[in-house]
């Protein structure tokens, strides 16, 4: 019996509930019929001539072993059958559902009188109704009857076989087309019918061979993606004949998916080749409904597979970390982790951060790991549970160690190390250093820097120096709020973290240089909170969020300058002063420190240097003034550089050991000049030392190695003009001499005035102003005649002029130069004076007293003039600064006079004043 799923068919596209039959496919191999389908192409047309030339009569009498009575063609009085969804196309089986018993009962009757046909037509769409609601259409088709249910089905449809009835299941088979003419009874429907025949064709026209054909080849590929319909070409053929023209369109229009419409259009369609033409136009839309749904089918099998391979790698890659011990993505392996941090130290914990610590455990578990607000916990967590929570380094409070150290580290400097030492004698005695501020103030290269080190390596103190010269951001020190992106705690946090203990020495370097209040807060009173120990014992960090003890800490600041810091910060210091050094320190300093490291940085011996006491003296007179020792560094390191260079140009290099070696030497230099002494002359001793270069700077090749003298002397005169007197300046780069020249402009009855240059300030303005009040009234007291300030107008200048000068420390040097101007007499060689001057020609105190002195000695000043109030300043320098000067206090103008002048016995004015003086 012939079998063709067309339920099946219409369940993969189509799925019509009346239609519900279930039929398991026909499980025979395929035939010669398939092979010969799916093997078609156009060398074969001969074949396909013969398989498919029969007429549609030819395959009535192939079909005639299932239809074999009556005659087909005698069947022209049917019952008419309405079908709700599909038409019959002929060929395909057709299962339906009849609830009419009425119609039942007939259809079981033609039957059994041998004659099981009737005709299956389409019921046409009702405007009214909802087609494509099926239960509403099999309601319909059981209300209409007789002319009605004519109205409403199509007049073409098929002439189908009563396969079989099995209670209300009725299965058809299509045979032929057919046409109602009439209507002969109305309940059940019972009709006249024409059957249709097909169009004559010309069956070798290239045209409808070459559809014919593309219809082939489009069912070919339909059939290679459907194995089910494969079966179905072999039972087509076996029982409805071969593929002719019509029989292929037929097929094609039965395999399609193609909606009711188009499958009635072609059922009504009597032109072949037009026929031909629908199905090609179906079959290729099934074909492009095939590949989409294989590509579906494809994407998502991929998804599948991606999605699957992701979480198999996930695992894996877990198991690896697990195993290697770097787990850290997963929730419990970070609990876990914080956990394994604070419980050795648990107790030590304070119990507020403690707290915070437990609370943002219990979050971290509940939050998705893949928010935002995870990543934030994980890394507030990580600082909170690294920081070193009751972990102290022990202190040592043994003076005698620490002034090794301090001696070791730096030359001279005996104030600063005395006070450094009493401030460890004290932290000894009271057990702890904590509650003070040290800074270090004086100009750069001085060692401040390095003297911060040194105290933490004499307390045993981890260091940490972070500079705060321009901050403004207070972020930098308290850190960000943990809201912003990229939130960092404070400079504070990170030092803790970075060393592991809450009592380092910290120097913040460059105070004085602290950024002003801006947009972004007050630096002063962030940092006043950083170092003020009545506060820093509970220092909040915005990130941190819970209050940490500083007073462990031990800060050491740093300044050029104290004037600039903040005076609330600078009542909470001990400042101690680095005033810079003289000649004598620097040579000592160049030559015990400096050389030594700048050997060792370039991997020179000692026997191969040899910079003569002069060199080095030239080198701090005449290209490194400053106060510090930074320059001069450089410039020594500037001559050991290009002496490396020479060595290794004349192949010396071949002889110097490797640059490991040659540092251990030098290393060992430094920390032990004997030991060093002795290696240098064992190896001079021996055949090596015999080729070494030696190389001698002294005073005449010293510019081969660092270039002409940058500094002129200061001293302009070798004995001073009339009208010109060297003073002593202060700048935070350390102290300097400078003149104050006057001269005459022109005379004229009450002419006398003051034209003032040289880039002075406002303070030194008024200075020189009354500078010339008090010239005029001293000159007025002693020469009641001498009218030379009534009458001069004279010009006062102070070079250099390109520098920017001011304070009032030069009162009485601008007194001197004016009269020694009105009594055409220079002062005295080798003077130089600094102090205030009142109106009434008092002198008062002025700072800088060590620097100005060294910057006197430089300028081989032999006699000074300071303020009696200095005196103290005076006496507490080292004997080495003090060392051959001829000081001179004062605290009355009248007796610089006699210091000035008084070398000339002819002013007779001076005599009382000498008396005066004693
Ligand atoms: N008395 C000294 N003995 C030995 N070396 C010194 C001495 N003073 C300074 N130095 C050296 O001079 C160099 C500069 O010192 P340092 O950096 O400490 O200066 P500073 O005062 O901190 O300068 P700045 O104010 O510019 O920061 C360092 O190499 C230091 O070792």
């Amino acid at each position: 019996m012939l079998k063709l799923f067309t339920s099946t068919a219409y369940v993969s596209h189509h799925v019509t509930p009346a239609i519900r039959i279930r039929s398991s496919p026909v499980k025979s191999p395929l035939l010669n019929a398939l092979t010969q389908l799916t093997g078609w192409n156009r060398s074969s047309h001969e074949l396909g001539r013969r398989a498919f030339s029969s007429d549609s009569e030819g395959s009535d009498t192939n079909s005639s072993a299932i239809v074999s009575k009556p005659n087909l063609n005698d069947c022209l009085t049917l019952l008419a059958l309405p079908l709700p969804h599909k038409p019959l196309i002929p060929g395909f089986y057709m299962p339906i559902y009849v609830k009419d018993p009425k119609l039942l009962a007939a259809l079981q009757e033609c039957r059994r009188q041998q004659a099981p046909y009737a005709g299956a037509f389409l019921l046409k769409d009702d405007a009214s109704t909802d087609s494509s609601s099926s239960s509403e259409t099999e309601e319909i088709l059981e209300k209409l009857k007789g002319k009605e249910l004519l109205n409403r089905i199509h007049e073409i449809g098929t002439l189908a076989q009563i396969s079989s009835i099995q209670g209300e299941q009725v299965i058809l088979v299509g045979r032929r087309r057919l046409k109602i003419t009439e209507m002969v009874s109305e309940d059940p429907l019972t009709v006249k019918v024409d059957h249709l025949k097909d169009k004559p064709y010309d069956r070798d026209d290239d045209v409808i061979k070459a559809t014919y054909f593309e219809v082939m080849s489009t069912v070919r590929d339909v059939l290679r993606t459907t194995s089910l319909w494969r079966d179905q070409v072999q039972t087509y053929t076996q029982h409805i004949g071969d593929f002719n023209y019509q029989k292929l369109a037929d097929f094609g229009t039965g395999i399609s998916g193609a909606n009711k419409h188009q499958n009635q259009r072609i059922l009504e369609e009597l032109d072949v080749h037009n026929r031909l033409d629908l199905t090609l136009e179906v079959v290729k839309k099934e074909v492009q409904i095939n590949n989409i749904q294989k590509t579906i089918a494809k994407t998502v099998e991929d998804k599948f597979s991606g999605e699957k391979r992701r979480i198999l790698l996930k695992e894996q890659l877990a198991a690896i970390k697990k195993e290697l011990d770097v787990e850290t993505d997963s929730k419990s392996a970070f609990s876990e982790k914080f956990r394994e941090r604070i419980e050795p130290n648990k107790d030590k914990i304070p119990k507020h951060v403690l707290k915070v610590i437990e609370e943002e455990l219990t979050k971290l578990q509940l939050l998705e790991a893949s928010s935002s607000e995870y990543d934030v916990t994980c890394n507030y967590l990580d600082w909170l549970t690294m920081l070193p929570w009751g972990k102290f380094s022990d202190e040592n409070f043994d003076v005698p160690r620490a002034e090794k150290i301090l001696d070791e580290d730096h030359y001279g400097l005996s104030d600063v190390k005395e006070r450094i030492l009493e401030f460890i004698a004290v932290g000894g005695l009271r057990g702890t250093s904590q509650g003070k501020i040290i800074c270090l103030c004086g100009p750069p290269g001085v060692g401040k820097t390095s003297i911060g080190r040194s105290i933490a390596r004499a307390l045993d103190r981890k260091f940490f120096r972070f500079s705060v010269g321009g901050l403004s951001d207070v972020a930098e020190i308290k850190g960000h709020r943990r809201t912003y992106i990229g939130a960092m705690p404070g400079k504070m946090v990170q030092c803790l973290k970075s060393l592991g203990t809450e009592n380092p020495l910290v120097l913040i370097d460059e105070i004085d240089k602290l950024g002003v209040r801006c947009q972004a807060g007050d630096p002063a009173s962030a940092m006043l909170e950083l170092l003020d120990p009545e506060q820093n014992a509970n220092f909040l960090d915005h990130y941190l969020d819970v209050t940490i003890d500083l007073s462990k800490v031990l800060f050491v600041c740093t300044a050029n300058m104290i004037d600039t810091i903040p005076r609330p910060l600078l009542d909470r210091m001990e400042v101690i002063t680095l005033s810079g050094y003289i000649t004598d320190e620097k040579k000592h300093i160049a030559r015990d420190y400096l050389e030594k490291t700048a050997r060792r940085d370039c991997g020179v011996k000692p026997e191969q240097v040899d910079v003569s006491d002069a060199a080095l003296l030239s080198l701090i007179e005449n290209y490194c003034r400053e106060a510090g020792v930074r320059n001069l560094h450089k410039h020594i390191e500037k001559i050991y550089r290009k002496i490396a260079l020479k060595l290794v140009r004349k192949g010396a290099s071949a002889q110097v050991p490797a640059i490991s070696d040659t540092k251990s030497l030098a290393k060992t230099d430094l920390e032990s000049p004997e030991t060093s002494a002795e290696e240098s002359k064992t190896e001079q001793s021996g055949a090596v030392a015999e080729t070494v270069e030696n190389f001698m700077i002294d005073e005449s090749n010293l510019s081969d190695y660092v270039g002409k003298p940058i500094f002129q002397a200061e001293k302009i005169y070798e004995q001073t003009p009339v009208g010109v007197v060297m003073g002593l300046a202060w700048t935070s780069m350390g102290g300097s001499t400078l003149y104050i020249e006057t001269t005459f402009v022109e005379e004229g009855k009450d002419k006398g005035g003051l034209h003032i240059t040289g880039q002075l300030g406002d303070v030194m303005k008024e200075s020189a102003e009354i500078a010339h009040t008090v010239a005029r009234r001293i000159m007025l007291e002693k020469e009641p005649k001498n009218h030379f300030f009534a009458n001069s107008k004279l010009h006062l200048h102070v070079p250099a002029g390109a520098t920017p000068k001011d304070g009032p420390s030069a009162g009485c040097t601008m007194i001197t130069s004016l009269l020694s101007l009105a009594m055409k007499k220079p002062v005295r060689k080798d003077l130089a004076m600094t102090g205030e001057v009142t109106l009434t020609g008092r002198i008062l105190p002025i700072g800088g007293v060590k620097e100005k002195t060294i910057a006197a000695r430089r300028s081989q000043v032999k006699v000074i003039v300071f303020p009696e109030a200095n005196r103290r300043d005076f006496e507490e320098l080292a004997e080495n600064v003090k060392e051959g000067l001829d000081i001179h206090f004062v605290d009355k103008y009248e007796q610089i006079l006699e210091l000035a002048f008084g070398y000339d016995k002819s002013v007779t004015w001076f005599h009382p004043l000498r008396k005066f003086l004693g």
